[in-house]
């Protein structure tokens, strides 16, 4: 065994020369054996090791035996010690949190807190290979995602160094013989021998009938569970790649994508592509969000209908129209506004285009065009406005009789609607439209060329917005 973790600690890197190594030390078989096993068996390697032990207050009298335990345990061979007592039970009901959680809370919060009193490089925790089989197959079973299909990483950060397991290659059994080869008397926790929680579940009835089957299957486990982190480092990389093609607008609140170019992403990286986007938007991905949101949202995305939307835990919402899906928080949506644009200058719109203004002594021959508006004062009440628009919004239309509801001019022209909710509209102070900017002008267009006094409005859209 001992060859075992020495060759699995130098394969994977797991201890630099002169670290500093915090090891969580129950008093059970697992973490004991990791501790004497640090002690004597890497002793070159670190240039302090400290044993923390965290007294969950479950079991009264029984739990502190166990702190003296591990206490007595690191008197006699000179390793420092640190410990606490956590009310856990306060703290679960505290924070409505299963028994197991909350203790796991607690522990996590102190071996952090040890972790940066001694600027440490290593958490050493002593998880093995039996541990990581009934990890992933309980995940399997309850379901999960990304990594969390590789159960525990040998490997990862936490607080100012990173968490190591390194007994992941051998077994419980191993772990005992080891215990029993050094005459290490471990504490046992009798909560471990009952059917109550799932792990035992799967340690006492799924595990057997598994190693029977095969005595190596926990390397197996670990070798899966190293090719699927692997795995889904490369697939990350191609999603982020992809996506950056795919997405039109990204900020702090909102993103864009062209519905289009995603479908056309491979299978497998359309479902990461979603996570990173909910990743993104989220920062901390609630926990009522299920892999059935992801599944509804592909659904939308493939449908054959233009427009639809969907809502997410926390007013994430997201709106299809036409090629564009939308995610964006609910506040958000929409953005009205109203001003007054009675001087000649240049106006900048909130989705980044611009309307500018110029007053002429002469009617303007060359400006032609929906992005172009000419105004006769004398035909008009000043000043005007540009606003977002309103329901019933409606505006007659140039060489056309009768008006026309703007919802339908901005549906003629596929415009989202999400654009629609900011695209500009010009009114004068009597509340008639006068010109949808880019897309069309209403009857109150000057059309006397003789007069002395014009004013000109101009629309340039802006290139980058997608809105
Ligand atoms: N009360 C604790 N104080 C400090 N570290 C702990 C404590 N409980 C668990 N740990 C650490 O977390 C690891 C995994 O915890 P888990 O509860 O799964 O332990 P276990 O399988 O019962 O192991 P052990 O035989 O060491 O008790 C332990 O091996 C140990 O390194």
């Amino acid at each position: 065994m001992i060859e075992k973790v020495n060759l699995f600690i130098k394969k994977n890197n797991l201890i630099e020369a002169q670290s500093t190594i915090i090891v969580g030390v129950s008093g059970g078989p697992d973490s004991l054996a990791l501790l004497h096993y640090l002690y004597h068996f890497q002793k070159g390697k670190w240039k302090n090791l400290i044993a923390v032990h965290v007294d969950h207050m479950f079991r009264g009298k029984q739990s502190e035996e166990d702190l003296l335990f591990v206490k007595d345990y690191c008197n006699q061979l000179g390793i420092q010690f640190e410990a606490a007592q956590i009310d856990v039970t306060t703290y679960q009901q505290e924070h409505h949190l299963s028994t197991q959680v909350a203790a796991r809370e607690c522990r996590y919060q102190f071996l952090e807190e040890i972790m940066y009193k001694y600027n440490a490089d290593y958490l050493a925790l002593g998880h093995h290979g039996d541990d990581q089989v009934e990890t992933i197959l309980m995940r399997l079973v309850r379901g999960s995602k990304g990594n969390g299909y590789a159960g525990m990483q040998v490997v990862r950060p936490f607080a100012c160094g990173s968490i190591i397991r390194p007994f992941l290659l051998i077994t419980k059994d191993d772990i005992e013989s080891y215990c029993t080869r050094f005459d290490l008397y471990p504490r046992r926790d009798p909560s471990n021998d009952k059917d109550d929680y799932t792990r035992n579940r799967f340690r006492h009835h799924v595990l057997p009938f598994l190693k029977q089957e095969n005595s190596s299957v926990h390397e197996h486990f670990q070798q899966f569970s190293e090719q699927v982190i692997e795995d889904n480092q490369l697939l990350d990389e191609l999603t982020v790649a992809k996506m950056n093609t795919v997405m039109k607008r990204k900020e702090d609140k909102q993103i864009e994508i062209k519905i289009d170019l995603f479908l056309s992403m491979p299978k497998s990286l359309q479902r990461r592509g979603i996570q990173l986007i909910l990743n993104y938007l989220y920062k901390d991905i609630p926990s009522s969000l299920s892999s059935n949101h992801i599944d509804n949202l592909l659904t939308l995305l493939k449908n054959d209908h233009p427009s639809g939307e969907l809502h997410f835990p926390k007013d994430l919402k997201i709106i299809r129209s036409y090629n564009s899906c939308f995610f964006t928080y609910d506040e958000e949506k929409r953005n009205t506004y109203r001003f007054q644009i009675d001087e000649s200058g240049n106006y900048k719109i909130m989705d980044g285009s611009i309307i500018s203004t110029q007053m002429l002594d002469h009617f303007p021959q060359m400006v032609k065009g929906n992005d172009f508006f000419i105004i006769d004062p004398d035909t008009v009440k000043l000043p005007l406005y540009v606003r977002t628009r309103k329901q019933g919004d409606k505006m007659t239309l140039k060489g056309m009789n009768g008006s026309k509801k703007v919802k339908d001019i901005f549906i003629d022209n596929k415009i989202s609607i999400h654009k629609r909710d900011v695209w500009p509209i010009v009114e004068d102070s009597r509340g008639d439209i006068l010109w949808l900017p880019g897309l069309k002008k209403s009857s109150f267009e000057a059309n006397c060329m003789t007069k002395t006094k014009y004013i000109v409005l101009q629309y340039k859209s802006c290139p980058a917005s997608a809105f």
